[in-house]
């Protein structure tokens, strides 16, 4: 068994790492045989809560879990980790615009980018929850400049997972053999979730997404609006944020990071923009990716339809306008 690596989850009294923490603890996330020492940062007056979680995670008795470390002090809780999951942030409730929550949140991110430069390992991989998350993960990134910036990534996992549910559903597949959905921009209600590449497994034979489904017109409309107000709609159900599935997309997205993706397939990550298929540079952009040791590739070559290439322009221009918004916050 291999030497214990440090991981961060931030918010970690919060409803998202309650589900998260322990699917880190068992090994979801990085392999059977990594053991694992959690660092859990939140604020002062939730030390008390976070108590709570820590007995809870010693009640579980897990056998990969080396070490807990509590506590609301940035410094600590980045020295040494190898993975960081910045979920501390507001989440939004009813009646709350989503512009509403870059004001509240995207100073955390400046203070943790801060830290993370300080204290964390220069090959830390950082997954930005907390929304807004691809603005979060640019801030974080430009406040932390001794560590690349790929190690910088933004969730959009949770999307495409709602994405290749939909699909899976439609089919009447189980929700694996449903693979390479696409999201593409930014983890809002402008996100492109994208099936013109899925591919379906149904009756022993690999048909592509349309060919399954059977209904362009679903996939181009009711499929791309479902998805895109997911979030939206488990807050108008639940009078809260979506937690559980994000928890697992969170430990998905991480997973593929470090363990790599499957040959021929590819998943959605929020990665600073180089440009690609015409998109803003310099914004934290969801891409398709393959992943090998670590490393991340955007999929190149895909030929965008007319219809997707204006739903990516519209998602961008978002994108350019949280960049300004956020940056004028922080510099005020
Ligand atoms: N990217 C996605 O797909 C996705 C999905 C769901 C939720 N989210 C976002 O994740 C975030 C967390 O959601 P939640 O439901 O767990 O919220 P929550 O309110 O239950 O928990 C957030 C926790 O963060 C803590 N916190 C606040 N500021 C902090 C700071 N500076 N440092 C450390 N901890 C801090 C709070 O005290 C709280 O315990 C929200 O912004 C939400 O919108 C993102
Ligand atoms: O605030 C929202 O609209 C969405 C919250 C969260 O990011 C989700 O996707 O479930």
């Amino acid at each position: 068994m291999s030497e214990p690596i440090r991981v961060v989850v931030t918010g970690a009294a919060g409803q998202i790492a309650y589900s998260l923490l322990y699917i880190i603890a068992k090994g979801d996330v990085f392999g059977p045989n990594q053991p694992l020492i959690l660092h859990l940062l939140d604020i002062p007056p939730m030390m008390g809560v976070l108590e709570g979680v820590v007995m809870e995670l010693a009640d579980c008795a897990l056998p990969l879990l080396h070490g807990v470390v509590p506590t609301a002090d940035p410094a600590e809780a980045f020295k040494d980790v190898s993975a960081a999951f910045l979920v501390g942030a507001m989440p939004r409730k009813q009646g709350m615009e989503r512009k509403d929550l870059l004001s509240a949140n995207v100073k955390i991110f400046k203070v943790q980018g801060e830290a993370l430069d300080q204290h964390a390992k220069k090959d830390v991989k950082v997954l930005v929850v907390g929304n807004p998350a691809n603005t979060n993960a640019l801030v974080c990134a430009k406040y932390a400049p001794s560590i690349p910036k790929e190690n910088f990534t933004a969730m959009t996992r949770l999307d495409q997972n709602r994405a290749q549910a939909q699909i899976a559903a439609k089919t009447g597949v189980p929700v694996a053999n449903v693979s390479n959905v696409i999201i593409w921009g930014n983890h809002s209600s402008t996100q492109v979730p994208d099936a013109s590449f899925a591919k379906v497994v149904k009756g022993g034979k690999t048909l592509s997404a349309s060919e399954a489904v059977n209904n362009d017109a679903w996939l181009q409309n009711e499929f791309i609006e479902t998805v895109q107000k997911r979030g939206a709609a488990v807050i108008a159900a639940r009078k809260m944020s979506s937690a559980m599935s994000a928890a697992k997309a969170a430990g998905d997205h991480m997973r593929s990071w470090f363990l790599g993706t499957e040959p021929g397939k590819y998943v959605s990550m929020g990665v600073l923009s180089d440009g690609s298929y015409d998109t803003p540079k310099d914004v934290v952009f969801s891409f398709p990716v393959t992943i090998e040791n670590g490393k991340w590739q955007i999929v190149k070559g895909l030929q965008i339809g007319d219809h997707y290439r204006q739903l990516l322009e519209a998602t961008g221009k978002e994108l350019v306008e949280e960049r300004a918004e956020a940056f004028a916050i922080i510099e005020a």
